[in-house]
């Protein structure tokens, strides 16, 4: 059998590299900046006010008091957004609002209440009287004091959320090159299975594996889309791979790869001899294969196009588990994002039973004790269709393949899952 690492590199080697791509800055994020992307201008772009109040030269006030005020006469009204260039003559004070551009020549801000102006939607009076003095350079925002022009922004690699549009945006970048999210296509297959919100019939169960990696493909930042699920008929498996192969970037299927009599996945592309079919020493997520499928020639004889393919098993907890451990590190690496999930030590919560000679993914639920360290709670047991148990469980247990059983209190090695 072979082993997980194995097959993660097995798995890692069906993607190039991250690939370029531009997008608008609301279409990039959750994507991973491809270059470093440096400051084309400086922020702020300008000196400016950090309060609403009045632009002085500080020299002005240095004996104010309020036994000895000084009064100076307001020569300008300066709001945000004023774009002819003002100068402070000495000895004059402007009003001026938070953000607006502060005159050449003055080197502190007072704010409004500090002064005997009226505060709010007044306009200026003729002088303004102040009891204190300043400090030069005080409330006022120097250019260049965020980031000067030229300087880092965001170094390649870093993934795109809110504080990265808005310093993005701040710059004035409308467009961003970022590592191209993939499209990922998910095929079930299976006789039994029929789409939610029809009815069922003995013997017959809900789709669900197909709607669940989907999700679990969009989580990890690619682009999914769920192919409604195919009869298990290669003939007719094959159509949809083709259908599908020029849109993907990865075509995922779930089911049709154990021992039974009518495993249409495995029958179906074991004949192409371009996937391999294996057992992993692992639990839940035994048989696994991977390889690539090259689509019937186009009707104008065009080549058909080769797609990587992933064919997990069908029992809904070994096909989650497998594309938590297999696919998601290596999509999320061929997107230029940190491929791996946090890991923690924790202690764990109850006794557990392992498969000798597997490694074991369990379900978990992470606490903290009393004493402030990490506890992890082994929830349902390992069957593969307990969905129940992974819709509850923020984290799995990485059991290594030589233990058997481990101790309530023993420190396992743990995936954080959300
Ligand atoms: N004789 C053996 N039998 C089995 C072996 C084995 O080594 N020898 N391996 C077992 C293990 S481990 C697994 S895992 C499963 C894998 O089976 P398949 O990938 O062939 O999947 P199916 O047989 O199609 O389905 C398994 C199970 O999952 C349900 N299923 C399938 N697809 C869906 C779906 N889209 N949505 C919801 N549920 C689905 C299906 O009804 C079955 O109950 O094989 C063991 N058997
Ligand atoms: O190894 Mo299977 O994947 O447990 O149910």
């Amino acid at each position: 059998m072979r082993t997980v690492a194995e097959h993660q590199a097995v798995v890692s080697a069906l993607f190039g590299p991250p690939v370029p791509v531009r997008l608008s800055l609301s279409e990039a994020l959750g994507r991973a900046t491809f270059d470093d992307v440096d400051a084309p201008l400086s922020l702020p772009g300008f000196d400016n006010s950090a309060m609403d109040g009045f632009a002085v030269l500080a020299d002005d006030l240095a004996g104010a008091s309020p036994d000895s005020p000084v009064t100076l006469p307001v020569a300008a009204d300066i709001p945000a957004g004023r774009t002819d260039a003002l100068a402070l003559t000495p000895g004059t004070a402007h009003r001026i609002m938070t953000g607006a551009p502060s005159p050449a020549g003055a080197d502190a801000i007072v704010p409004v209440e500090l002064t005997d102006a009226v505060v709010g939607p007044v306009a200026a009076a003729e002088t303004v009287t102040f009891t204190a003095p300043v400090e030069s350079g005080k409330h006022l925002r120097r250019a260049g004091s965020d980031i000067a022009r030229g300087e880092r922004a965001l170094p390649a690699g870093t993934v795109i959320g809110a504080p990265q549009v808005g310093l993005l945006a701040a710059l004035g970048i409308a467009e961003i090159t970022v590592a191209r999210p993939l499209h990922v296509v998910v095929l079930s297959t299976g006789s039994e299975l029929v789409e939610p919100g029809k009815p069922l019939r003995h013997g017959q169960i809900y789709e669900s594996n197909g709607a669940m990696l989907t999700a679990a493909a969009i989580e990890a930042g690619a682009i999914g889309r769920h192919v409604h699920f195919v009869p298990d008929n290669t003939g007719d498996f094959l159509a949809r791979l083709d259908q599908v192969a020029g849109e993907a970037d990865l075509i995922i299927t779930s089911g049709g790869v154990s021992a039974g009599a009518f495993e249409v996945v495995k029958d179906a592309l074991s004949a192409t001899g371009s996937v391999e079919f294996v057992k992993v020493a692992m639990q839940p997520g035994m048989p696994q294969g991977c390889g690539h499928h090259t689509a019937s020639d186009r009707p104008d004889g065009t080549p058909g196009p080769t797609v990587p393919i992933i064919t997990l098993p069908g029992n809904p907890v070994s096909a989650l588990v497998s594309f938590e451990v297999f696919i998601r590190p290596a999509l999320r690496a061929a997107m230029g994002l940190p491929p791996q999930r946090r890991r923690v030590t924790a202690r764990l919560g109850a006794d557990i039973r392992s498969p000798q000679g597997k490694r074991q993914f369990l379900r978990g639920v992470l606490r903290t004790d009393e004493d402030g360290s990490g506890v992890v709670d082994p929830i349902g047991p390992p069957g593969s269709h307990h969905l129940r148990f992974l819709a509850e469980a923020d984290a799995l247990i990485d059991v290594p393949t030589e233990v058997d059983g481990l101790a309530v209190g023993s420190a396992v090695d743990v995936l954080v899952l959300r």
